[in-house]
């Protein structure tokens, strides 16, 4: 039985002010019955770890760099998120595919990297528009994940998400049956590849404009296990609800 996990990116979203948000999440899940994550900007990890102290919210960061240490202005290692409080790193999200040019061959060094430090990689897939359009998806999908994973993935350290790109920050979704499709597939790919045991034990979230008003629908959908919420993590009261119908999925 796989863990549910409801996660929250904020992006670069968020000073010391947003920690209110933080602050009435935590309030209202001391405990809970799925995970709960936030990836906060790195600036609010260390903070938003102490907020989080003592309560069923995860702190993660956005992103982390391939090496331990070294000179890399400006990067941020898995070890640094790790001390800084991090459980969790999100690794390969489209934005960071796009923005800053990261390949699939790259996301898998970084998965290692946080493995090594400890943290649960949350890798994310997806394709754009013209991919979808083109028939290609599938195709598409596992290409991504067969580069992006490192061969030591296991149940315990990789989380999938599934976000496609035409889908995020813009109030589309694709069809459930669209979601269960890839998210199948994605499935199918991981049990291939890694076995029965750890293909199976793989968490697959779902990301790309979730809301409340979609949450239940997409969490009663096949293989998904979970959210990776962008915009409507930015609020304790959206992304609350949000939760709450993981848990009632
Ligand atoms: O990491 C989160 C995703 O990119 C989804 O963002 P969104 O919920 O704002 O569409």
């Amino acid at each position: 039985m796989r863990q549910k996990l409801a996660a929250g990116n904020w992006k670069m979203n968020g000073t010391a002010d947003a920690l209110s948000e933080l602050n009435e999440l935590t309030q209202g899940y001391p405990e809970a019955s799925v995970d709960i994550l936030i990836c906060p900007p790195a600036t609010l990890i260390d903070r938003a770890s102490e907020a989080a102290a003592g309560s069923a919210v995860a702190i993660g960061g956005q992103d982390c760099h391939a090496n331990v240490t070294g000179a890399h202005t400006g990067d941020i290692s898995a070890e640094m998120l790790r001390d800084a409080g991090a459980n969790y790193v999100i690794i390969g999200h489209s934005e960071r595919r796009d923005d800053h040019g990261e390949t699939s061959e790259l996301i898998a060094a970084k998965a290692t990297a946080a493995y090594n430090a400890g943290l649960i990689a949350v890798v994310c897939c997806g394709e754009h528009l013209s991919t979808r359009e083109d028939g290609k998806t599938l195709e598409h999908i596992g290409t991504q994940i067969a580069e992006s994973l490192p061969d030591t993935a296991n149940a315990d350290t990789t989380v999938i998400a599934y976000e496609p790109v035409w889908a995020i920050g813009t109030g589309l979704t694709p069809t459930l049956e669209q979601i269960a499709e890839v998210h199948d597939f994605i499935r199918a790919e991981l049990v291939k590849r890694f076995g029965e045991k750890i293909g199976n034990g793989i968490r697959l979230l779902y990301g790309g404009s979730v809301k409340p008003a979609n949450a239940a629908e997409i969490f009663a959908t096949s293989n998904v296990d979970g959210a990776l919420v962008g915009g409507a993590s930015l609020k304790a009261a959206d992304f609350s609800a949000i939760i709450d119908a993981l848990v009632a999925a």
